[in-house]
């Protein structure tokens, strides 16, 4: 049986979407259970936060995962990336408050504060820009720590721009573009080649229906 860790939050819904698309027969009330089987015994499902997912695959725990490219990036998760899975689409941005007088990143002439989940790439993008930057690291709501007077700027996923527009801060700059990917542990795809390529020709046919 093959397993699969999927993303809580956001991305959730979409892959059992894809997953029901392949043809799985996935419950659909299991309530809060995190371990669930399709009733045809062919998939194991591990429901996992995204910032977690990359140990359960790096340590082999699951077979394959769904997960954002950002996750990947800021955790340089160790795995294979097979396929683009087209859902999820963000994008990870710098974003200061409306009153702030900064319009660009090369505006961050001295020291500057940014809050941020991806503190990986977050040092990674100023180190970049030559930029000096201390790094709060916060685990949500990021959008918050400009307005509080927290931090001067912060890096965080946008999509629609409704939540950096409800709170009066403005885009910048974008760092990277996500969408969901379908990852796969290394070993695991030497041991069990047949049954994970048989899974990512499932997944490759939904999708090429979709797109
Ligand atoms: N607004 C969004 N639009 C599209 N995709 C998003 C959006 N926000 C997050 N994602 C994608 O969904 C993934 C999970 O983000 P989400 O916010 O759902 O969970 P999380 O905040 O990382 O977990 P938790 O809320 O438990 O801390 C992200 O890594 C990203 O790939
Ligand atoms: O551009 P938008 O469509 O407004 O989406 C961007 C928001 O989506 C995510 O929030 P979410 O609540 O998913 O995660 P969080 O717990 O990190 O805030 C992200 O952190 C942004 O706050």
């Amino acid at each position: 049986m093959l397993k699969i860790a999927v993303p809580k939050g956001v991305l959730f819904e979409p892959s059992l979407r894809l997953l029901k698309n392949c043809g799985y027969k996935i419950p659909s009330d299991f309530g809060r259970k995190l371990l669930i089987e399709d009733s045809n015994q062919q998939l194991s499902l591990v429901i996992v936060r995204p910032f977690d997912m990359p140990l359960y695959v790096e340590e082999g725990v699951v077979d394959v995962a769904f997960i954002g490219k950002d996750v990947i990036e800021e955790t340089s998760m160790s795995c294979f990336e097979i396929l683009d899975l087209g859902y999820g689409q963000c994008r990870l941005s710098v974003a200061v408050p409306g009153f702030s007088p900064y319009r660009s990143v090369e505006d961050f002439h001295s020291f500057i504060k940014v809050g941020s989940k991806y503190q990986n790439l977050s040092k990674k993008f100023f180190i970049e820009k030559g930029i000096q930057v201390r790094i709060f690291p916060l685990g949500g709501s990021v959008e918050l720590s400009p307005i509080v007077g927290l931090s001067d700027a912060i890096i965080d996923l946008v999509s629609t721009g409704n939540t950096l527009k409800a709170n009066n801060l403005v885009e910048i700059e974008t760092i990277l573009f996500s969408t969901s990917r379908l990852v796969v542990n290394d070993a695991k795809y030497r041991l069990k080649r047949k049954e994970i390529n048989e899974f990512i020709l499932r997944v490759k046919e939904v999708l090429n229906d979709i797109y």
